[in-house]
């Protein structure tokens, strides 16, 4: 599902990226549409972070380009903004500055509101060392939000919560999404959470993508049957198990879509 226009257009061509002797990333070719939510899964090492490093600008490509049309016309890193593992608060600044120091302007009004999206409107007096992890997260993502992305870099945000506030938080993520259409890229190592949230899945293995599957369900997305064979898919492809063991799943799905 493409969900609107505002979001950044990305197209990379030919891309790699070499440290040393090392080979990460082989001529890996991919367009994103305005709006558009990928998922990179992949293997420990195969070069997710590397990538989504190289569309933040945070590193450079061996070889190849990477094209962001962002249509506020503000330049290649103006509309793009970056969610780690960590929340990476700065501990002396309250909630509420951690918000605004983000979009260089005295807008308080503008990050409480950011807050407030996220649902802490109430703790933007606290320091950032009260909080929870879930609550650091939503806090860096407001800070990300009060500058009103273009293009979201998701790299592992969720992977230190707990199995419910990580659940809160796709939830958040996607009803964000869906109102304000930034395009996203999420760098996962959870499949179910790739089939969750992305428009696409792609698989990286051996620098290249291997795989982009389209998630054709409907949202939000519920684990039914069409949710489990598209995680069994990609996982077998993953896992390099025999394609046969989904089939008898496709055939279901196929029967109740037709
Ligand atoms: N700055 C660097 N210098 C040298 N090698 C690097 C550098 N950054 C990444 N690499 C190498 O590139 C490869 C891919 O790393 P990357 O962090 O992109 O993988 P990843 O798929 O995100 O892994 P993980 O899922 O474990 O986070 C690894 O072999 C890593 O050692």
């Amino acid at each position: 599902m493409t969900n609107g226009k505002r979001g950044t257009r990305i197209q990379i061509q030919r891309l790699s990226k070499r440290f040393d002797q090392t080979q990460v990333l082989s001529d890996v070719n991919l367009t994103l549409e305005r709006g558009e939510f990928i998922a990179i899964v992949g293997k420990s090492g195969c070069g997710k972070s590397t990538l989504l490093r190289l569309i933040a600008g945070l590193d450079q490509p061996s070889e190849g380009g990477i094209d962001l049309d962002d249509p506020s016309g503000g330049g290649q890193a103006a509309g793009t903004r970056v969610l780690f593992q960590e929340a990476r608060l700065l501990p002396w600044k309250t909630v509420l500055d951690n918000v605004r120091i983000a979009t260089h302007s005295k807008d308080k009004a503008g990050a409480a509101e950011a807050l407030r999206q996220v649902g802490l409107e109430e703790r933007g007096g606290q320091w950032p060392s009260v909080l929870s992890g879930g609550q650091k997260q939503r806090v860096a993502l407001a800070r990300a939000l009060a500058s009103n992305p273009r293009l979201l870099l998701l790299d592992e945000p969720l992977g230190a919560l707990d199995a419910l506030t990580r659940i809160e938080m796709q939830q958040l993520i996607e009803r964000l999404w869906l109102e304000q259409g930034f395009t996203v890229i999420l760098v996962t190592h959870d499949v179910s959470e790739a089939v969750a949230l992305a428009d696409r899945v792609l698989l990286i293995e051996q620098g290249s993508i291997a795989m982009d599957t389209r998630i054709t369900l409907a949202r939000p997305r519920e684990r039914d049957s069409g949710f489990i064979y598209f995680e069994n898919l990609i996982l077998n492809r993953v896992l390099n198990k025999p394609t046969e063991e989904a089939a008898p799943a496709i055939e279901r799905k196929l029967s109740y879509s037709i």
